[in-house]
C-alpha cells in the first residue's frame, strides 16, 4: 500500500490516498493470472468460451471448385468471352450438390446447383434466369456477353488449408463455432471456466420475498454481482449476506480461497468502523490496491489470499456495477484467457453541461439519442450511487475526466452497456 500517491480530492474534502484510474487497472491487469487449466469440449457448448489454442485449418474450403448459383455449367472458350452475338450449347448432364458430374463435353452444357462440384471440362456457370431453353428443354441459349469463370466459388475460396482460422484468446461466437465446423472440427480446447466466490456484507439487508425490518433494505448487490459474473461464464459460489463483524468476514473468505480463483465482494470496504473487509484481507492475506480516484466507487479494494486473488466493491449499487463493469470484468477476462480484456471507448457527443469540475474521474449514466446525427448522449437527472433506476434507463456511461467541464456537444469517450456486459 506504499504505492499510493496522497491526494485530497477523493472524499472532496479530506486528505486521502487514492490511486488513478489509469494506475488501478494497470495493477489490476498486469496482476491477472490467465487460467492454466484446459479442457476439449464439444462445438454445441463452446458458445462464449475462450478459445485455449490457435485452430489450424487442415482442408481448405471449398474443398472443390463448385458453382455459386442454380444454373448451367458451359465450357467457355477463348473466342467466346465476353463476346456478344449469343451461344447455344446442349444440356447433357445434370448434377445436384453432392455428386460429381461426368466430364463436360465440348460444346455442352451440364445443369447444375448451387454447391455442386464444377465437372472437368468445364470452367464458368450460368445462373438458369439468364439461360433460354429451347429446342424441347434440351438445349440453352445466352445472348449476353460471359465472362471466363463467373458463378464458380475456387477451391480454398473461403479458407486455405493450414491458415489459423482461430485465434487463440478469441471468445468464441457462433460464427467462430460454424467456422470450426466447416473444417470438420468437432471439439475445441477452452480454458476451463474460472471459479468466483462471493458474499455480501451489511446486517441491513435482507432477502427479497421477506418483509422489510425497520432500516433494513433489500439485498439487491447480490443479484447484479452473481448476474454478471454469469453473463462472463464465471462459475459462481455464492455465500449470500453474512454478518458484518470481522470475524465472519475472515471464516467466509477462508471458507472460499481455496476453492476459487477469485473471491468478490460487495459492501464494507470504506472507512467506518463497521467496514471489515479491508482489515480482514489485511489479516489473511494481502491488500494491493485500495481507493480510486473515481466516482462512483472510489473504495474499490484489490488483494490476494495467497492464489486467490480478491476484488472488493463498494456497497451502494450502482457503484458496485460501474467497478464491476471497468475493474472486476477486464480482470477476469485476462483470467479467462481473453486476448481482448479491456473495454472499448466510443466516441459520442454530449448532450448536456457539466458546469462543475470534479476531483475523480466520474462515469455517469447516459442514454443515447438515435434520432438525429451525430449521436448524442442524455444525462440521468439524478447520479448519485444509490440510484439503481440510472442504470436501468441508461444505455451506458460516459467518461468525465477530473477537473474538467464539458460544454454542450463536447465529445466525451462514451462505454456502452450491452458492449461490457457481453
Ligand atoms: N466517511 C466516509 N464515508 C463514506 C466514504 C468515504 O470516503 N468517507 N465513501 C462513500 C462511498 S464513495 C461509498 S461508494 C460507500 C461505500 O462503502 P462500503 O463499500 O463500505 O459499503 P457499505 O457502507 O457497506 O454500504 C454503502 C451503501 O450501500 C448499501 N449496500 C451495501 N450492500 C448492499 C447490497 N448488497 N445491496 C444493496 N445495497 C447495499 C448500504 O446499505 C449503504 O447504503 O461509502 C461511502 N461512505
Ligand atoms: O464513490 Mo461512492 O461509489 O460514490 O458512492
Amino acid at each position: 500500500m506504499d504505492n499510493q500517491e496522497v491526494d485530497c480530492g477523493g472524499c472532496d474534502t479530506i486528505p486521502q490516498p487514492l490511486l488513478s484510474i489509469d494506475e488501478a487497472l494497470e495493477i489490476l491487469t498486469s496482476s491477472a493470472k490467465v487460467t492454466n487449466s484446459t479442457q476439449l469440449i464439444e462445438l454445441d457448448n463452446t458458445l462464449n468460451r475462450m478459445l485455449a489454442i490457435d485452430i489450424h485449418a487442415n482442408i481448405s474450403v471449398p474443398s472443390f471448385d463448385n458453382s455459386a448459383m442454380d444454373g448451367y455449367v458451359i465450357n467457355l472458350k477463348e473466342n467466346q468471352i465476353n463476346t456478344s452475338g449469343g451461344f447455344t450449347f446442349k444440356i447433357n448432364d445434370r448434377i445436384p450438390a453432392g455428386s460429381i458430374g461426368d466430364t463436360l463435353a465440348s460444346g455442352c452444357a451440364a445443369r447444375i446447383f448451387t454447391g455442386a462440384p464444377i465437372p472437368k471440362g468445364a470452367n464458368t456457370v450460368l445462373m438458369q434466369e439468364e439461360c433460354e431453353l429451347i429446342e424441347n428443354k434440351s438445349k440453352i441459349e445466352v445472348y449476353r456477353p460471359i465472362s471466363l469463370g463467373e458463378n464458380i466459388r475456387p477451391i480454398g475460396n473461403d479458407i486455405q488449408s493450414g491458415d489459423v482460422i482461430l485465434p487463440k484468446g478469441k471468445q468464441l461466437q457462433p460464427q467462430d463455432i460454424a467456422l470450426a465446423a466447416s473444417v470438420g472440427i468437432n471439439k475445441l480446447k477452452v480454458f476451463h471456466k474460472i471459479k468466483v466466490g462471493v458474499f455480501f456484507t451489511g446486517d441491513e439487508l435482507a432477502k427479497p420475498g421477506d418483509t422489510l425490518q425497520q432500516g433494513q433494505i433489500f439485498n439487491s448487490n447480490r443479484y447484479s454481482l452473481v448476474a454478471l459474473l454469469n453473463k462472463l461464464g464465471c462459475e459462481v459460489i455464492n455465500l449470500g449476506n453474512i454478518k458484518d463483524t470481522f470475524n465472519a468476514t475472515c471464516d467466509a473468505l477462508e471458507a472460499l480461497k481455496s476453492d476459487c480463483d477469485l473471491i468478490i465482494t460487495t459492501g464494507g470496504v470504506s472507512v467506518g468502523e463497521e467496514d471489515y473487509i479491508k482489515s480482514a484481507i489485511e489479516e489473511l492475506g494481502q491488500l494491493n490496491l485500495w481507493r480510486i480516484k473515481i466516482k462512483p466507487g472510489k473504495p474499490f479494494a484489490f488483494g490476494n489470499l495467497g492464489h486467490c486473488a480478491f476484488i472488493g466493491l463498494p456497497g451502494n449499487p450502482v457503484s458496485a456495477i460501474v467497478t464491476f463493469l471497468l475493474f472486476a470484468r477486464p480482470f477476469i477476462k485476462k483470467m479467462q484467457g481473453a486476448t481482448h480484456y479491456l473495454n472499448t471507448a466510443f466516441k459520442t457527443q454530449a448532450n448536456f453541461d457539466w458546469h462543475k469540475p470534479k476531483p475523480r474521474r466520474e462515469f455517469v449514466r447516459v442514454r443515447l439519442d438515435h434520432a438525429t446525427f451525430p449521436t448524442k448522449a442524455n444525462l440521468y437527472p439524478k447520479q448519485g450511487s444509490d440510484v439503481l433506476s440510472s442504470m436501468v434507463w441508461a444505455d451506458g456511461l460516459i467518461e468525465i475526466p477530473e477537473k474538467t467541464t464539458v460544454k454542450r456537444g463536447e465529445v466525451l469517450n462514451f462505454y456502452p452497456l450491452n458492449e461490457m456486459l457481453s
